[in-house]
C-alpha cells in the first residue's frame, strides 16, 4: 500500500500518517509482520526543532523504529525488513535537500522516488509519505524557490499517481482524493493513542 498524505503545517497530517501505517501493518498477518518504522528527513538544527521531535517522538509513542534519512531514502528503505510499514516524514524537506544541499537534480529525485516506490511494493512494504502542500497561486519571482516548488509539485504529482490512497489534511480531518481498496482509516486502529484524527471520505 502507497499512500500520499498531504496537508498544511500543524495541520495534523502526522497524526494521520501515523494511524495509516500502523492501521496497515496490524492488519497484517502476523507471521508477515515487519516493523514500523518512522523515517525522518530532518535535520534538527537548532532548539526549537529539538524540541519539536522530541515532541514528535513523545507521541508517536512505543513500537516505532525511527531512521533519519535527510537524504540518501533509498539506502534508509534497502534497510527495511519485508512486510513492514514505513511512514515517510517528510517530502518537503527531502526535496529542499535534495536540490540544494546536495546539488541532485530533478530527474535524480524523481527517480528515486520511483525506486522508493517500486523497492516498496516488490517488498510488501506499506510506504505512507507526508507532504506539505506549499502550492502558491503564482509562480515565485526568486528563481530558486520557482525551482524547489516545481520540483515538489512534480514529486505529488508522480507519488499521487503512483500511491493507492491521496489524502489531504484539513483541520486535523482526512479528506480522501483517492482511496483504490476504499477502506478509509479505521477508527479503532487509532484508539489510545491520544491524538485526535477523523477519517472522512469525500
Ligand atoms: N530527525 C528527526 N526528525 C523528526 C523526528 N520526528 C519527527 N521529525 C520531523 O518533524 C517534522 C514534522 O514535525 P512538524 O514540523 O512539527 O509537523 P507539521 O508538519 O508542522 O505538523 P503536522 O501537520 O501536525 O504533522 C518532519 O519533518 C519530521 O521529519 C525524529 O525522530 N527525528
Amino acid at each position: 500500500m502507497i499512500a500520499f498524505v498531504a496537508g498544511g503545517a500543524r495541520s495534523g497530517k502526522s497524526a494521520v500518517a501515523e494511524a495509516l501505517a500502523m492501521g496497515h501493518l496490524a492488519h497484517q498477518p502476523r507471521e508477515a509482520r515487519g516493523a514500523l518504522v518512522y523515517l525522518a528527513t530532518a535535520r534538527v538544527g537548532d532548539d526549537e526543532m529539538a524540541a519539536r521531535v522530541a515532541r514528535h517522538r513523545r507521541e508517536r509513542g512505543e513500537g516505532w523504529l525511527t531512521c533519519e534519512a535527510p537524504l540518501e531514502l533509498a539506502d534508509a528503505l534497502d534497510g527495511v525488513k519485508a512486510g513492514s510499514s514505513v511512514l515517510l516524514d517528510c517530502l518537503t524537506l527531502w526535496a529542499g535537500q535534495w536540490l540544494f544541499e546536495a546539488e541532485r537534480d530533478e530527474a535524480a529525485g524523481r527517480a528515486m522516488l520511483e525506486w522508493l516506490i517500486t523497492s516498496a511494493r516488490r517488498r510488501d512494504i506499506a510506504l505512507v509519505v507526508v507532504s506539505n502542500d506549499l502550492n502558491e497561486d503564482l509562480p515565485p519571482r526568486d528563481a530558486l524557490v520557482w525551482r524547489y516548488l516545481a520540483f515538489l509539485q512534480r514529486l505529488h504529482r508522480d507519488l499521487a499517481e503512483e500511491a493507492d490512497r491521496v489524502i489531504e489534511v484539513v483541520a486535523g480531518r482526512a479528506v480522501y482524493w483517492k482511496d483504490i481498496e476504499g477502506k478509509g482509516i479505521e477508527e479503532k486502529d487509532i484508539e489510545g493513542q491520544g491524538r485526535d484524527v477523523k477519517g472522512a471520505s469525500s
